[in-house]
């Protein structure tokens, strides 16, 4: 048996819309919202999934949900079709959705609690003990008894995670799961999915606009464009497939015109201070020589590349390709 848990083989989705043209005239097209993604997720990994609004993130987990059947290509997730078998599949995954809750808006959070235990017929002890884990875990002890609309963002996401976990799903879609949160709230939510995800070996799946998220919790990162994988690697060779560039930043004893060195060129001046962009993937030291050599050179610094500046580069690429 193959240790992947979550494959995609040129999977496709395709939606007919009608659109207004006309006073009584409406015109047929297709949208192709994902266009032959193949990847595979190994049990226990925890993966970035990211790309511009309208690349096909929400429509690839809804497929790999059950919710939304796809046009082509083969599915599956812990061997399950979950178009054909989405009750089966249920036990088996948690879902988190930022923008939407799955809690009751005027129960106390504790009563979605036991209703998703009837739902899952998750047993006494389970409940119980998962339960208590994601209280501990989440800090909800006292937000329990509290109805869902009267929670912060930061509570009520926290909260709908645990209510995700309660079933014990072997894999979990995160949608956006930090949201409009503050940065205590972000460094919770981040630090238990970091815990989630080691100590139980739970296989996440994280949609995100924040790029922090997936420097912090993910090694591997796919990046989705026009419905289609453009990139599928550890985070760290973005850079090299965004062709993108470090910074060294040098202070002079004097204002001086842009410095000439090569294989480096200056982007920015500020009275003696000068940014010399290089490509991300060589050495700064034979630069910083060169520098050193020619240029009354008081102090220096490098500075890493902004891997939004990486992504947007990306996108923008491809946008004009
Ligand atoms: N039910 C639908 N009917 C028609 N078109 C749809 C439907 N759902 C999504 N689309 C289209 O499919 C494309 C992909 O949408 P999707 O929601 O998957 O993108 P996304 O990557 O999740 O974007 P965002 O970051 O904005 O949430 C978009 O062009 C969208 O308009």
């Amino acid at each position: 048996m193959t240790s992947d848990f979550i494959t995609l083989d040129g999977v496709e989705k395709v939606f007919d819309v009608r659109r207004r043209t006309g006073f009584l005239r409406r015109e047929r097209h297709q949208v192709r919202a994902v266009d032959g993604i193949t990847f595979q997720v190994p049990r226990g990994e925890m993966v970035g999934y990211i790309g511009p609004n309208g690349a096909g993130k929400s429509t690839t987990i809804k497929m790999l949900t059950g919710i939304l059947t796809p046009s082509g290509g083969r599915l599956r997730v812990a061997g399950i079709d979950p178009a054909r078998e989405r009750t089966r599949l249920a036990r088996h995954i948690g879902v988190v959705f930022g923008q939407r809750t799955t809690l009751w808006w005027d129960l106390p959070l504790i009563d979605s609690y036991r209703l998703m235990r009837r739902m899952y017929r998750i047993p006494d002890a389970r409940y119980a003990e998962n339960l208590d884990r994601c209280v501990e875990l989440l800090d909800l002890a006292a937000l329990l008894e509290v109805p869902v609309r009267q929670l912060s963002l930061g509570q009520r996401m926290r909260g709908d995670i645990a209510a995700a976990l309660l079933h014990d799903p072997e894999v979990l879609y995160l949608d956006e799961p930090t949201i409009g949160l503050d940065v205590v709230s972000k460094a919770k939510v981040r630090g238990f999915l970091r815990d989630l995800n080691a100590g139980s070996g739970t296989t996440v799946l994280l949609t995100t606009h924040d790029l922090t998220d997936i420097e912090q919790l993910c090694r591997r990162v796919m990046v989705i464009d026009h419905g289609r994988l453009m990139y599928d690697g550890p985070l760290d060779g973005l850079h090299e497939v965004g062709q993108s560039e470090r910074m060294l930043v040098v202070d002079l004893e004097r204002e001086l015109p842009p410095l000439e060195v090569e294989s480096a060129r200056v982007v920015r001046t500020e009275g003696p201070r000068q940014w010399l962009a290089f490509p991300a993937a060589a050495s700064a030291a034979p630069l910083v020589a060169a520098v050193a050599e020619r240029y009354p050179l008081v102090d220096l610094s490098v500075r890493e590349p902004d891997i939004e500046a990486v992504i947007a580069k990306m996108y923008a690429d491809r946008g004009t390709s």
